[in-house]
């Protein structure tokens, strides 16, 4: 029996950022393995026209909880939507609401957040900051509260090289920009923002290093864990391989690249690509959830989850993983077919970007206004131009992340919890989880049929068709051009076909002698 499963059952669970990606897997693996458990409380925004009810009635319908409605059949009953907005005063919950969250939670998983890299610092200070101070207020008032996990990320101390699994001192106190910024206007807010961040690349990980500060000062009475994931990816294992529903991290990149609009990326191959399975974060923060409420350590024991330093893999072996998968599972309709590849050199990654990406995008636009259509693929390439842009930080450095906590963690589970809950990642195969991570971009995010390879399969043949047709007329072109206005290239053109003519006589004449 898994100790980590009964420890859950009974168990009234608030999770924050339930309706994100890493928030549906952990629901749906502990619905799964603790079917028992009392209720999940989640705290949800209406969102894009639909209510609360309509947002769960679709995640529980969805392909991600197939498995949880044959173990927990009355799963419906144990979520609870609570309309929050963690923008707001008290997230502006109702009273009762609130009530009965104070009362009864048991244990919160903290995983909203704002995870783009372009926010104003205004609005990622509120999501990753004040919301995360405003819970553990919440939490610090929550009689039968047993352990306060918090997501982070293991790039908060990115302006590192090494990074221990400690919490690292910020510049400015956060409670200082907390003030700051609720009588600065946003002009001057966007002016002080490279100066705030620092050597750090973007608000993300600033506001993220701000919040495991406001964890560490104002949780102190509060049994709490902080887990760093590095780069989440699809689903390893659980509840089944290549599950992903967002375009962040890799699985952007992997589309535009299956579609034929990537073709070059300023990345450095040997760096290691530090990607994590969403299931296996799972598996330990309920892991670390678990141990936090039954051995209650002193101190709060921050986790890296992160493969780098137990099983790497480096960004050209990840390129050509994803590239060698498209040939088995190719993506429908694609641009042009999928031949990226990686530099290192920023002039030569500009000049394949004009070459590469925006010169195909403009003469395709050329070819949509000829056929009285709207164009659109240079406008789409500019906005996956800005996309690369924001990764590169990422691509182009290593870190090295300790792990002795995590480590130590994996030792304190039983057998059963180590199967149950993996998170082991030196059992990964790079190869088979990248080829599942394709297909599951293909599968789940691109909602393509398997039976229309053959058919994607002919259209990247005619696309290579189409590029020998073309490669060939310009270079036709060229000369002709060429030929027209130097001498010297007439002279090689005349040398050329003189040669050729001669070796074809030759190759005539011997054939003829041979009969
Ligand atoms: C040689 C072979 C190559 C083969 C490929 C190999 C794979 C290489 C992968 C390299 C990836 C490296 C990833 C590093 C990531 C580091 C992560 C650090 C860890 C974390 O803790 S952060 C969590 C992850 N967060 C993110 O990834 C957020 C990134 N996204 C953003 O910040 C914003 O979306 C962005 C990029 C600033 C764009 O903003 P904006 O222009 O306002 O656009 P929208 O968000 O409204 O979206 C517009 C449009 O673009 C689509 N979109 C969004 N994000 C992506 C994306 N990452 N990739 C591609 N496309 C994206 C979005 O759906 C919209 O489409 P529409 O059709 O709806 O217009
Ligand atoms: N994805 C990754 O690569 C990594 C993620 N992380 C961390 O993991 C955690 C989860 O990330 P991930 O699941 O990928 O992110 P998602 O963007 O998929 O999910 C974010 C969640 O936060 C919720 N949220 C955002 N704003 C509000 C708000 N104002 N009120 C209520 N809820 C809100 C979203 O709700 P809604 O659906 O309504 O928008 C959503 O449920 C984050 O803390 C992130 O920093 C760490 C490392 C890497």
């Amino acid at each position: 029996m898994s100790m980590i499963a009964a420890f859950y059952g009974g168990k009234s669970i608030l999770i924050t950022g339930a309706t994100g990606f890493l928030g549906k897997v952990l629901m749906e693996k502990l619905f799964r393995t603790s079917p028992n458990l009392k209720v999940i409380y989640i705290l949800v925004r209406p969102k894009a026209g639909q209510t609360l009810q309509q947002r769960v009635f679709q995640i529980l319908n969805s392909k991600l909880f197939e498995k949880v409605k044959e173990v927990c059949p009355n799963v419906h009953e144990k979520i609870r939507p609570i309309c929050a907005d963690l923008n707001q005063n008290d997230f502006g919950i109702s009273k009762e609401d609130m009530q009965e969250l104070l009362s009864c939670t048991n244990i919160i998983f903290h995983c909203a957040a704002t995870v783009r890299f372009d926010d104003p610092l205004r609005h990622a200070v509120q999501l990753n900051v004040t919301a995360t101070q405003q819970l553990l207020q919440m939490a610090s008032e929550m009689p039968r509260l047993e352990a306060f996990i918090h997501i982070s990320t293991a790039y908060s101390n990115c302006n590192l090289k090494h990074i221990d699994e400690v919490i690292y001192p910020c510049p400015v106190e956060p409670k200082k920009i907390i003030d700051s910024l609720e009588w600065l206007d946003d002009a001057i807010v966007d002016e002080i923002t490279p100066k705030l961040i620092g050597d750090r690349p973007n608000t993300y990980t600033y506001t993220k290093a701000l919040g495991e500060m406001v964890v560490h000062q104002e949780g102190r009475n509060l049994n709490i864990a902080i887990i760093r994931p590095s780069i989440v990816g699809a689903t390893w294992q659980e509840p089944f391989p290549g599950w992903v529903d967002n375009l962040n991290g890799p699985s952007g990149m992997i589309i535009a690249a299956g579609k034929g609009f990537l073709r070059s990326l300023r990345a450095t191959p040997m760096a290691v690509a530090d990607l994590i399975p969403v299931d296996t974060v799972v598996n330990l923060t309920l892991a670390a959830g678990w141990y936090t409420a039954v051995h209650r350590p002193k101190s709060t024991l921050i986790y890296h989850c992160t493969s780098g330093n137990l099983n790497p893999c480096n960004w050209l072996k990840m390129g050509l993983y994803v590239l060698a998968t498209f040939e088995k599972v190719p993506f429908e309709k694609a641009f042009r077919r999928p031949n990226a590849d990686f530099t290192t050199n920023i002039l030569s990654n500009q000049y394949w970007n004009a070459v590469s990406h925006l010169a195909p995008a403009i003469i395709y636009d050329f070819y949509l206004r000829l056929t009285g259509r709207k164009p659109r693929m240079t406008k789409l390439m500019n906005r996956l131009l800005r996309t690369i842009s924001m990764l590169e930080y990422f691509i182009n450095r290593s870190w090295e992340w300790s792990t002795a906590n995590t480590e130590m963690l994996m030792s304190e589970l039983s057998p059963e919890d180590q199967r149950v809950f993996n998170f082991d990642v030196r059992q990964l195969n790079w190869l088979e989880y990248i080829e599942n991570y394709v297909l599951g971009v293909k599968k789940y995010l691109l909602k393509e049929d398997m039976a229309g390879i053959p058919k994607a399969k002919q259209h990247l043949k005619r696309l290579r068709n189409i590029h020998y047709l073309f490669n060939t007329a310009l270079f036709l072109i060229i000369w002709r051009l060429l030929i027209a206005r130097s001498q010297m290239a007439r002279n090689i053109w005349l040398f050329i076909v003189s040669f050729c003519y001669k070796f074809l006589s030759y190759f005539r004449a011997s054939s003829t002698l041979k009969v």
